[in-house]
């Protein structure tokens, strides 16, 4: 009976339904171990995390046995065994699974229990959960497999360990959001209590849609020790070496990456999305409005970080009420980037609209209708360009924006991601502060600032009209966005908020803008989760709704 093992923990980015690029990776995880006993891959490996519907298609399902059919047989020579995730067609119906391919064979299948359905999870909807797991025997070693959610509650573990579990070897589709790290942490520290096994956690990175994967893959020791952690967001690996003990087995310590600080976690969260969707999505590049505001800069900060400065194509689009300070600014940002900038006066379209309406607006004052043909104008000419040279748009709204309804609908909301949709205003002046002071370690763009300070302190405009301010529409971002967050993070009423301080007609407000925005909302581009609670996957609230607190 052998009393080494030697585990790899392949924190992979799996490509979404790329069976055979993801079967790739993997066999050449193998080669590049020749010496490991096994290879452990993330929860889905196979297919990619979250697979939604597309597992509802028996043709995907098929392949998807073709290809561990193929990886199988890929472990006949002598080498490591494969742990894969992937759906497992069973009597029982479909089931997110984790097979152990081993001697050219399928040595076992174990099933997922726990099917999440909170939050961004819809598991049950496409998944049969499996019965309590057993472990698996590898080449004599009792394997306990919790995937991913069985491992949030104490119950998979204990039958497993109940039932002659050597070690918990966990695969995981875990999504970031802030404060994300430090919980499965803490959960995993409460199940290698509770059973007295080692455990190996191992995540995915990348983007995939609303969701980014952080990885964060780590070894922990019976007593809680981290024996080994991976650097977060990498496509990497990590070789955890194990020897039995009297007391069962003990990893020897390896290298530990610390995690990221809280504004860097941010940033990368957004870089790496944006990354994986553009590329994945087979584009060039991304077009941009850059306006000389905040939110601007930073989302073109983030798309040069994300795919190099020569892939982001900026365009001022100017109108009689822009101001040379803004022109200055773009012009400055852009210079600091290093980005390719155009500028495309927009009064020419204005006047062509003012002209084609005016037998109808006659009489009639002007008002918002005006300011969002500007901002609709910019978005056609936008769109005009990503369909003429193809760079995707890529929309620039913040949480607080996107909260209140304060972004037009046709106009700045056209796109197709977002990489500021799920922060708030007030994290944005945060992020550009860190921005201009550190280069994220996966950035492609400067080491020096990449906006001119005054981006940063200037009051927001949209400049739609002369003179005007944020503020003269919304509270103060600080105000505005304690108050969003008690409302859809915390899910706090109005006369709470008012007891914890607030004004009671600015809540009352907010919460009536809140609501009646949710049909913006639905029509907005996609962007990256960050919070505990972003729009679309995680707050599902209906549009037409009478409700209130207040
Ligand atoms: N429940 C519902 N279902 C379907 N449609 C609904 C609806 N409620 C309103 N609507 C429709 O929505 C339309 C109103 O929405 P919309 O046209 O967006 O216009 P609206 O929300 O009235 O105005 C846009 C606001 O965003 C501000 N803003 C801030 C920052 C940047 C920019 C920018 O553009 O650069 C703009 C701008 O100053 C203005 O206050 C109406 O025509 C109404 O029919
Ligand atoms: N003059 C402009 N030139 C180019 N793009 C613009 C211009 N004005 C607005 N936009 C685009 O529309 C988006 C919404 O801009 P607006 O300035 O109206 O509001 P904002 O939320 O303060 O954004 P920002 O901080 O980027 O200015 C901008 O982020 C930008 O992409
Ligand atoms: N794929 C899963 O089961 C993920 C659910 C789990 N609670 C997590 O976020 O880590």
């Amino acid at each position: 009976m052998t009393d080494r093992l030697t585990i790899v923990l392949a924190q992979m980015n799996p490509a979404m339904g790329d069976l055979t690029a993801n079967a790739d990776t993997i066999l050449a995880l193998r080669a590049a171990h020749p010496d490991a006993d096994l290879i452990l891959t993330p929860e889905l490996s196979l297919i990619g995390y979250p697979p939604e519907d597309l597992v509802l298609k028996p043709a995907l399902v098929q392949a998807a046995a073709a290809q561990l059919a193929r990886l199988a047989a890929a472990t006949a020579p002598p080498g490591p065994a494969l742990l894969v995730g992937t759906a497992h067609q069973a009597d029982t119906g479909l089931h997110n699974a984790m097979a152990l391919l081993d001697a050219g064979r399928i040595a076992g299948v174990t099933l997922k229990h726990d099917l999440p359905n909170y939050g961004v999870f819809d598991e049950k909807r496409v998944f049969a959960p499996g019965p309590l797991p057993f472990p698996l025997l590898f080449r004599g070693i009792q394997l306990g497999i919790p995937i991913c959610e069985d491992m949030w509650t104490p119950t998979v573990t204990a039958h497993l360990s109940a039932h002659g579990a050597e070690l918990l070897l966990v695969p995981n589709g875990s999504p970031y959001e802030i404060g994300k790290e430090a919980r499965r942490l803490a959960l995993a520290r409460a199940r290698v209590a509770e059973t007295g096994l080692p455990l190996l956690y191992v995540n995915r990175t990348g983007g995939q849609d609303e969701l980014v994967f952080d990885g964060g893959s780590f070894v922990l020791n019976p007593d809680g020790q981290t024996m080994a952690r991976l650097q977060d967001w990498d496509a990497t690996t990590a070789t955890a070496h194990f020897a039995r003990t009297a007391n069962g087995w003990r990893a020897d310590p390896g290298e530990t990456h610390a995690p990221d600080s809280d504004m860097e976690e941010i940033y990368h969260a957004m870089l790496l999305s944006l990354r994986d969707y553009v590329n994945r999505n087979r584009f060039p590049g991304v077009v941009l409005g850059l306006s000389g505001g905040i939110d601007s800069a930073l989302s073109a900060a983030v798309a040069v970080d994300a795919l190099g400065a020569d892939r982001v194509h900026c365009v001022m689009l100017p109108s009689r009420f822009t101001s040379q300070e803004s022109l200055d600014d773009a012009a400055e940002c852009a210079k600091l980037m290093g980005t390719r900038l155009d500028t495309i006066p927009i009064a020419p379209a204005m006047d062509a609209f003012n002209t084609m309406l005016a037998p109808l607006f006659a009489g009639l004052p002007a008002n918002t209708t005006e300011e969002n043909i500007q901002s609709r104008i910019r978005g056609l000419t936008l769109m005009a360009l990503s369909n003429k040279f193809g760079p995707m748009l890529l929309t620039t709204g913040n949480k607080s924006e996107m909260s209140t309804g304060y972004a037009t609908i046709y106009g700045d909301m056209a796109g197709g991601y977002s990489v500021l949709k799920d922060v708030y205003k007030t994290t944005v002046f945060r992020l550009c502060e860190w921005r201009n002071t550190h280069r994220p370690r996966l950035g492609l763009g400067p080491d020096g600032p990449v906006m001119p300070a005054r981006v940063i302190t200037k009051p927001p405009s949209a400049e739609l009209r002369d003179n005007q301010r944020d503020d003269d529409s919304l509270p103060p971002y600080e105000v505005l966005d304690a108050i969003l967050h008690g409302l859809i993070e915390e899910e706090r009423s109005v006369a709470d908020l008012v007891a914890a301080g607030h004004d009671a007609a600015t809540v009352a407000r907010v919460e009536r803008l809140l609501y009646i925005a949710e049909y913006k909302r639905r029509q907005s581009p996609p962007g990256v989760k960050i919070g505990p609670r972003t729009f679309g996957r995680d707050r599902r609230y209906p549009i037409t709704n009478a409700f209130r607190t207040s």
